[in-house]
């Protein structure tokens, strides 16, 4: 008979356990806990403890362990000193804690399916202990994990992760979240090669298998949860726009890499050719777009950016027009040939020249307002490069987008340095303030990690049967409008993180609106609430620790 303790507080502050078994109903005890912890200190206890670490690696493990043994102190802690704790619980240092997770591995968290479970993966799935909580689910098969590849089963903490923000940042209920890890196997050779490598100890299978093993496990997880979302999370870029396409219209679904950056950096790009069109006096629709990377996220983002311009009353064409696409061979075009299938769309159909590989001559070409990184090529907007968009542009865009922090296009002080501060700067990862010529600038972070709370709740809430484009752009631009004239006036792109919640709540009624306009919400009862009545309603519905 298994015993579980759960630590809680009771009204006085005081620390307890509950025991609970399999057979009996919980029951308060006396005499489990020292005799006067009291809940306030023991916060001020947790957060020097957490301070204590010198590595943010060891916070991250604390953080982790904090989590499973007193879930309330971890998100008491993560609300009120989010803008320390979240880049130890997810992007950058969550990026470690995938690359180390055979090593510091301590206790299981989350369902594990693998391909030797497929024909009874619905056994695996009803195992999960809190089956009628489930609301979301963050699904990775580890194989293209941040900027950092194959990760195979390593890459569950990118899931645990993105589920933390989930409850700090929307209010999910910790017990209505499961993160999941696929076990297709994995070509890193690092860790097939590794005794303490946790997955199974063989190759990727072929893409036919992995789909018949798709198809069983979404049926699966539809059955078993019917009230569930799924976020897909860094699949790589093949498969994450097959099964994108594949189970959007089935099943309540995005993908967080494709739909989710898109949908911050769309946000991020409003405001950002604002202060630029300001200084150039340049309209809003003339801007053009060079994106430095083509793979998921990079499409994707650049899918999104189509709706800047056609907000601004361009055709479709036109707004294709404006972006242009650059991978590992240079510029995308026609003449080029044998392009994967997701870059057909920005292949350029005017350019006839030869092959251009070098990202400054393309610059030149091209004369982008705006120079975006999802490249995963640490460095690769150097100082000539920064220069060039400044020498361009009065206030040149530069959205180095690639995570974690060690894969960034370029560092947020250099940017500063190489435009004399004139820069509009987002990355994917944190990276400190700089002081400029007696000012302080900002870096945005231009980060998932302020849409898929959000975007996610909203769907819940409304019973979504599926998640519309409309839906994501609608998160798009909620996130965009909810700038406070102090961010405004700081020249910042996106709202203090710490206003998360305030935000997620936000995005998600404007979600809901959208969901009910597209005809896919089902919790009827929504439909008549007026908007001041539906933000009440969704703030109603936030857990709190
Ligand atoms: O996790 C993050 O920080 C953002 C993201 O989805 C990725 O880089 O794949
Ligand atoms: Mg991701």
């Amino acid at each position: 008979m298994t015993i579980v303790l759960t630590p809680y507080w009771d009204s006085n502050g005081v620390q307890k356990l509950k025991v609970a078994s399999q057979a009996t109903r919980p029951k308060i005890t006396r005499g489990l806990t020292p005799p006067s912890l009291d809940q306030n200190i023991h916060f001020v206890r947790c957060l020097a403890q957490l301070r204590s670490k010198d590595k943010d690696i060891e916070k991250n493990i604390y953080l982790t362990q904090l989590k499973d043994a007193d879930p309330n102190m971890f998100y008491k802690l993560s609300l009120a000193h989010m803008s320390e704790i979240t880049p130890l619980i997810y992007t950058p240092t969550v990026g470690d804690a995938c690359l180390q997770y055979s090593q510091n591995y301590r206790r299981p968290e989350g369902l594990f399916v693998s391909i030797k479970d497929k024909g009874r993966i619905r056994e695996v799935l009803q195992n999960w202990p809190r089956i009628d909580e489930a609301r979301i689910s963050v699904v990775t098969d580890g194989s293209r994990i941040l900027g950092l590849g194959d990760l195979g089963v390593n890459g569950m903490p990118i899931s645990c992760g993105k589920l933390a923000l989930y409850v700090a940042g929307a209010g999910i209920r910790p017990s209505s979240t499961i993160p999941i890890c696929l076990d297709l196997g994995t070509n890193n050779q690092t860790y097939l090669d590794d005794p303490l490598y946790l997955g199974l100890r063989q190759k990727r299978v072929s893409s036919d298998v992995m789909t018949e093993f798709m198809e069983e496990f979404m049926h699966e997880m539809a059955t078993a949860f019917p009230k569930l979302l799924i976020q897909f999370e860094d699949f790589s870029t093949d498969n994450a726009f097959l099964y994108l396409e594949k189970f959007r219209y089935k099943y309540p679904i995005f993908n967080d890499d494709v739909q989710g950056t898109g949908a911050v950096v769309l946000a991020g790009f409003i405001n950002a050719a604002k202060l630029s069109s300001a200084a150039s006096n340049q309209p809003l629709s003339s801007h053009r777009i060079l994106f430095l990377g083509a793979g998921s996220a990079g499409v994707g983002v650049a899918m999104q950016l189509m709706s800047f311009f056609t907000l601004h009353g361009l055709t479709v064409d036109e707004a294709r027009e404006r972006i242009y696409l650059v991978d590992s061979q240079g510029l995308v075009f026609d003449e080029r040939g044998s392009l994967a299938e997701h870059k057909k769309f920005f292949s350029r159909r005017d350019y006839k020249g030869p092959k251009m590989t070098n990202l400054l001559d393309i610059i030149a070409l091209v004369k982008p307002t705006a120079l975006l990184g999802l490249s995963t090529i640490k460095g690769a907007f150097n100082q000539p490069v920064v220069e060039a968009m400044a020498a361009l542009n009065p206030r040149p865009i530069i959205f180095p987008l690639s995570n974690p922090v060690k894969l960034s296009e370029c560092e947020f002080h250099e940017a500063v340095e190489w435009t004399d501060g004139k820069v509009i700067f987002a990355s994917g990862s944190p990276f400190p303030e700089q002081e400029h010529d007696g000012r302080m600038l900002y870096p945005g972070q231009g980060n998932n990690m302020y849409i898929f709370p959000g975007l996610g709740l909203g769907a819940i809430l409304a019973r979504a049967t599926s998640v519309t484009d409309s839906m994501v752009e609608a998160s798009s631009l909620g996130l965009a409008g909810s700038l406070t004239k102090e961010e405004i006036a700081s020249d910042l792109l996106y709202p203090r993180v710490e206003r998360i919640r305030e935000i997620s709540a936000q995005i998600a009624s404007t979600v809901i609106r959208a969901a009910q306009k597209a005809g896919v919400d089902r919790s009827v009862a929504l439909r008549n609430k007026t908007d001041a009545q539906l933000l009440e309603f969704v703030k109603s519905k936030m857990w709190q620790p």
